[in-house]
């Protein structure tokens, strides 16, 4: 089944940032989204992966078939790596956890708790509960901010691996993780409003 956005319009706080934004991502596909620092891709991520309202459009072939990561949220600082992959594997009703741990070369930091991990290391935690969850569609946003060139490398083989297994992938990044992927500039898709208000609070500056 294919992801189709249709004609989205983005809001943050009740203020269109992006109009008039249409993709369609097939199986198999990566989407890269670019565009620069407040351009709307975060809240074009958040959209399609409903955690928001689109103002305008439709973003079908998503229930049920989104995996968002974002930033370190929802890791439990308590629980150890391990703990964490099967709680949100239970999430998901998925149990095996050890190709995640693998993938992200987590196996040993298995048991330490994950209060206690480095920057780099809760974002592969992060990263690894995309695997857990069994779902087609991997939502990112900035998946490699704290993660070194190593790090880099495991998180675009797991894309890989994914993308190969018929999974897809849409991502706002500002690296190039070697993945053959299309790439859609939202730059242009820029809200009209959006523009006039940045115009208004220049004359004041
Ligand atoms: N909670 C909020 N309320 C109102 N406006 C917001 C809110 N969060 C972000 N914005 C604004 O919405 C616009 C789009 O932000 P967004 O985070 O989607 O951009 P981005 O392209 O992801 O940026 P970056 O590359 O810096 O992560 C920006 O102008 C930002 O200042």
């Amino acid at each position: 089944m294919d992801l189709i956005v249709s004609d989205l319009t983005v809001a943050r706080g009740g203020v269109p940032v992006l109009e008039g934004v249409s993709f369609v991502l097939t199986s198999g596909a990566a989407l890269v989204l670019r565009g620069p620092n407040g351009a709307g891709k975060t809240t074009l991520l958040r959209t399609v992966a409903g955690l928001q309202p689109p103002m305008v459009g439709t973003v079908s072939g998503a229930e049920d078939r989104i995996a968002y990561a974002a930033h370190a949220d929802g890791i439990k600082q308590v629980l150890t790596v391990a703990e964490n992959l099967s709680l949100w594997a239970d999430v998901f009703g998925q149990s095996d956890v050890e190709p995640a741990l693998a993938a992200f070369n987590l196996g040993d930091l298995r048991d330490r708790a994950a209060g206690s991990l480095s920057a780099g290391q809760k974002r592969r935690l992060g990263l690894a509960r995309l695997m857990v969850t069994g779902r087609p569609v991997w939502v990112l946003d900035e998946p490699t901010v704290s993660l070194d060139v190593a790090s880099v490398a495991l998180f675009a083989d797991a894309v890989r691996a994914h993308l190969a297994a018929g999974g897809s992938a849409l991502m706002a990044t500002h690296i190039d993780l070697g993945l053959e992927a299309e790439v859609l500039d939202v730059t242009p898709h820029k809200a009209v409003l959006s523009t006039a208000i940045e115009d208004f609070d220049e004359a004041f500056l």
